[in-house]
């Protein structure tokens, strides 16, 4: 049997930790070898909820749990953390975007900055998750001095299988044969769900589909799926985000499939021109638990315009975090 890993999860008595802490629990994320303590952070008044969660987290039996911490002091809930999951901070409501948020959450990730720099494990792996995440995940990186920039990273994981989806459904082919999707950017209206390299049982997407089907209905319908979810359940989506956070983790810890990529929100070292420092989702390949961008993509006047667009919507986020004080 492995050594047990510590797994912190944020707003672990949520609506995404409900479906988050089971499947981890179960080995979803790390694979059924790898035994785990979940270290679970709640607010203060969401302990007694917490408490709940934890006895039926005891009641699933799971073998690879180890132990399960709580508390509502991000100290204690990071110290030695292999994985962060920072799942907790408030959803938005009908007629909201999510950069709306951003006074309200903002707040909650220069703390656990502070406090994952201070406890964690030096490898610590940060998945953020509340809203806006690529925004939040810049800040929690911006007051986490004594670890790497990369080491943070913002979920556009759910964008990613919203577009699997779409694309399956529309060419009547299942998701197991769809290889190099691509989200670009901000996990926001503004994101560019990009087909251009995108195959489908090796047969590139965009031969099977029509243009304006892309641009006119591929393209919004991902991007604004949340808020239809949203409009639908009176609730933002949980368990296909929780999910999506176990893919995410998954693919950084264990690698990524030969011939394939994923999506994931990281901080931009400048390829394809999108500015420094951002963190933006990229096409990504993983192995030995360091993520690498696809470099040599073809980007067409198109693209280009879809990626710059979400670049600058990023850029006036971090402008808008600065004028709060919550990063340089
Ligand atoms: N990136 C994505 O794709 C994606 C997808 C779905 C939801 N989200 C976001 O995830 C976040 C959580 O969604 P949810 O549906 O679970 O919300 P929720 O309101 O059901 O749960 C959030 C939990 O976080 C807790 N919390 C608040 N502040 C905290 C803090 N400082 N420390 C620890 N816990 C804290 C709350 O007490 C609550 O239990 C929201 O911001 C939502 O918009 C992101
Ligand atoms: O849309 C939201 O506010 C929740 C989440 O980010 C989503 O994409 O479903």
């Amino acid at each position: 049997m492995k050594t047990p890993v510590r797994v912190a999860v944020t707003g672990a008595a949520g609506q995404i930790g409900y479906s988050l802490l089971f499947r981890i629990a179960s080995g979803a994320m790390l694979g059924d070898d790898q035994p785990v303590i979940l270290q679970l952070l709640e607010v203060t008044p969401a302990l007694k909820a917490l408490q709940g969660v934890v006895m039926e987290l005891q009641d699933g039996a799971y073998p690879l749990l180890t132990e399960v911490v709580t508390s509502d002091d991000p100290m204690v809930a990071f110290k030695d953390a292999d994985y962060a999951l920072l799942v907790g901070a408030m959803p938005r409501k009908a007629g909201m975007e999510r950069g709306d948020l951003l006074s309200a959450n903002g707040g909650i990730f220069k703390p656990q900055g502070e406090a994952l720099s201070e406890v964690a494990s030096r490898d610590v792996k940060v998945l953020v998750v509340g809203n806006p995440a690529n925004t939040n995940a810049l800040i929690a990186q911006q007051n986490a001095p004594k670890l790497g920039a990369g080491q943070f990273t913002a979920m556009v994981r759910l964008d990613h299988n919203r577009a699997l989806s779409q694309l399956s459904a529309k060419t009547g082919k299942p998701v197991s044969g769809i290889r190099k999707m691509t989200i670009w950017g901000n996990h926001s209206s503004t994101q560019y769900p990009d087909l251009s390299q995108t195959t489908v049982d090796g047969t590139p997407a965009l031969e099977l589909v029509a243009q304006d089907w892309y641009e006119g209905e591929f393209i919004p319908t991902v991007a604004k799926r949340g808020a239809a979810i949203i409009e639908a359940r009176g609730a933002s989506s949980a368990a296909s985000a929780a999910s999506a956070a176990i893919d995410h983790m998954r693919n950084w810890a264990l690698g990524t499939a030969p011939g394939d990529w994923v999506s994931m929100g990281i901080p931009s070292d400048g390829s394809y021109g999108v500015p420094e420092g951002l963190i933006y989702g990229f096409p990504v390949t993983v192995s030995g638990g360091k993520y690498e961008i696809v470099q040599g993509l073809e980007v067409s006047d198109f693209s280009r315009r879809m990626m710059d667009a979400t670049a600058k919507e990023l850029t006036e986020e971090r402008d808008a975090v600065r004028e709060l004080g919550l990063v340089k």
